[in-house]
């Protein structure tokens, strides 16, 4: 049962960790995420099992055809398997480093405006939910993008033996990516390009015991950004779990094995073949756990989309093409991702929101926010609007079969036009008051340009939204302070019920700078 126990904020307990060791009459509101499916824990005949690979088979000896075919079906059906391999002394030393005292550990703190550090998970809004974990966080290549008081400052028995993971795991890692393009029938020199040196970071994440841990998540479900991760479960505990055909999986990881995962980068460059699989970690009432994820992505040089040697007619892209640079940094800046501001949003689109997609509201894959809506059909469609002091967002309505790209109104086309010139391209500014805890989003102003792009087209794949087709997602110009900025969607979801009514729920969707 939830605790009536008033919220501590994650500022007055400065890590899980130590919350964790506070007698504690019930869960903080903030930690309690009762809403997870529980997953399915024994299914005692038929319980599906990760796949295994061996890697000894895999890189060399007679099965290694076989064991390659293992590899691909793994990626296909599962985005998740298991490789059998060395274990270093980085578990000890990570474990280690949990023992330091409080103010040790917090030298490493996550900083304001930054995603790398120490620390329990980023607020971004009052009312935002917490995992019950810690992470540490950092880029560890290239160099260069080392943050000084990171990795160089960690005790040298941990940095030092952090470098030789790393830079096994590197090899590893592109063993692992080279057999990938192997099955997926890429050139190898392709993924090599992309991934030799990349950009590579690492999440150490420490789940203490929770008194009720089924309120609370660990980590909530995500999918990883990366082209693979290679994660360790540092000191034996399970929890985590994959989501397969709808329902949780627990995995249970070999001895001194890794767990690999499919990410969203080698879902886009195998085309859509693979799959970058939906996983959580889920915590226990008895025993701490850790686990150590290391993402390897593409140089940030490189462009990411479908591998150009899978790509023909009969397999055309369903990815649009982007800079890692670009993909990065969207993937970090998620700040509007939060129920008020988008039903503020919701409510300088149209009459009121309606819902908010699953994914969006888990913020899972979420490049673009998607939102169901009602608008009202005397209206002109509001085609983007600014958010804050400069932050122009495009939106994108799925299901409009008719729209005039005069009047921006829904049930004729242009050259039935009745408004034109009515219309006018100014600027207005919305007489809302900006909710206090927002400050991201002061003030939202529209503006009226209308055209093709804010049609969803019907066989557009929604996800991942943000990265998808040339037809479908788009970057539109529109005018912000006497100079242009290019921005990427909101994107509507969902069908008018009739253009006939004059009001019709709509989904909507936003995309913005999301930070997870
Ligand atoms: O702790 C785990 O087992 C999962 C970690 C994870 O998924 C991540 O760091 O992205
Ligand atoms: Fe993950």
């Amino acid at each position: 049962m939830a605790s009536s126990q008033p919220a501590r904020s994650p500022a007055n307990s400065l890590t899980v960790q130590e919350l964790a060791k506070e007698p504690m009459l019930g869960i903080p509101q903030r930690y309690v995420q009762g809403d997870q499916q529980p997953p399915i824990l024994s299914f005692a005949t038929s319980m599906p099992t990760i796949p295994i690979i061996d890697m000894n088979h895999l890189i060399m000896g007679e099965a290694k055809d076989h064991e390659l075919e293992k590899l691909h079906s793994a990626c296909k059906e599962w985005g998740i398997f298991d490789v059998s391999s060395l274990v270093k002394k980085v578990k000890y030393e990570i474990e280690e480093f949990y023992k330091l005292p409080l103010e040790e550990r917090m030298r490493y703190k996550i900083r304001p405006g930054d995603v790398e550090g120490y620390g329990q998970t980023i607020l971004h809004s009052e009312d935002q939910k917490v995992d019950w974990a810690d992470r540490f966080y950092m880029i560890t290549n290239p160099i260069n993008r080392r943050k000084p008081h990171l990795l160089p400052e960690l005790p040298s028995s941990l940095r030092d033996t952090l470098e030789s993971y790393f830079s096994e795991l590197q090899k590893l890692a592109m063993t692992l990516l080279e057999l990938i393009a192997k099955a997926l029938k890429i050139e190898k020199k392709e993924v090599e390009e992309m991934f030799e040196d990349g950009m590579q970071s690492v999440r150490m994440t420490y789940y203490p015991p929770c008194p009720q841990p089924e309120l609370v998540v660990g980590l909530t479900p995500h999918s990883d950004a990366s082209g693979i991760t290679i994660l360790l479960q540092v000191n034996g505990v399970e929890g985590l779990q994959l989501k397969k055909d709808g329902v949780w999986i627990p995995v249970n990881f070999l001895p001194d094995s890794f767990v690999v995962n499919v990410g969203d980068i080698l879902e886009i460059l195998s085309n859509g073949l693979y799959k970058s699989i939906e996983h959580r970690a889920m915590v226990n009432s008895v025993k701490e756990r850790i686990s150590l994820a290391m993402f390897f992505n593409p140089k940030f040089q490189v462009e990411v989309g479908p591998a150009a040697s899978i790509i023909n007619p009969q397999n055309p892209p369903i990815f649009k093409r982007v800079g890692m640079e670009k993909y990065f940094k969207d993937f970090f800046s998620l700040e509007i991702y939060n129920d008020l501001a988008l039903s503020r949003i919701a409510e300088a689109i149209g009459i009121n929101l309606i819902k908010i997609d699953p994914f969006t509201a888990r913020k899972l894959k979420c490049k673009f926010a998607r939102l169901c809506i009602e608008i009202d059909l005397n209206r002109p469609v509001v085609p983007c609007i600014k958010l804050g002091q400069g932050l122009w967002q495009t939106i994108q309505y799925e299901g409009l079969p008719v729209l005039c790209y005069q009047c921006g109104r829904v049930d004729h086309l242009h050259p039935k036009c009745l408004y034109f010139p009515a219309s006018t391209s100014k600027a207005i500014s919305v007489p809302h008051e900006a909710p206090t805890t927002l400050h991201n989003i002061q003030s939202i102003e529209y503006c009226s340009i209308y055209g093709p792009w804010l049609q969803v087209p019907r066989r557009q794949r929604l996800w991942p939204h943000w990265l998808a087709n040339e037809s479908g997602r788009q970057q539109v110009w529109v005018p912000s302070a006497g100079n242009f900025e290019q921005q990427n969607l909101l994107c509507l979801t969902d069908e008018l019920n009739s253009p006939k009514e004059k009001s019709a729920t709509i989904p909507v969707s936003v995309s913005s700078s999301l930070a997870r």
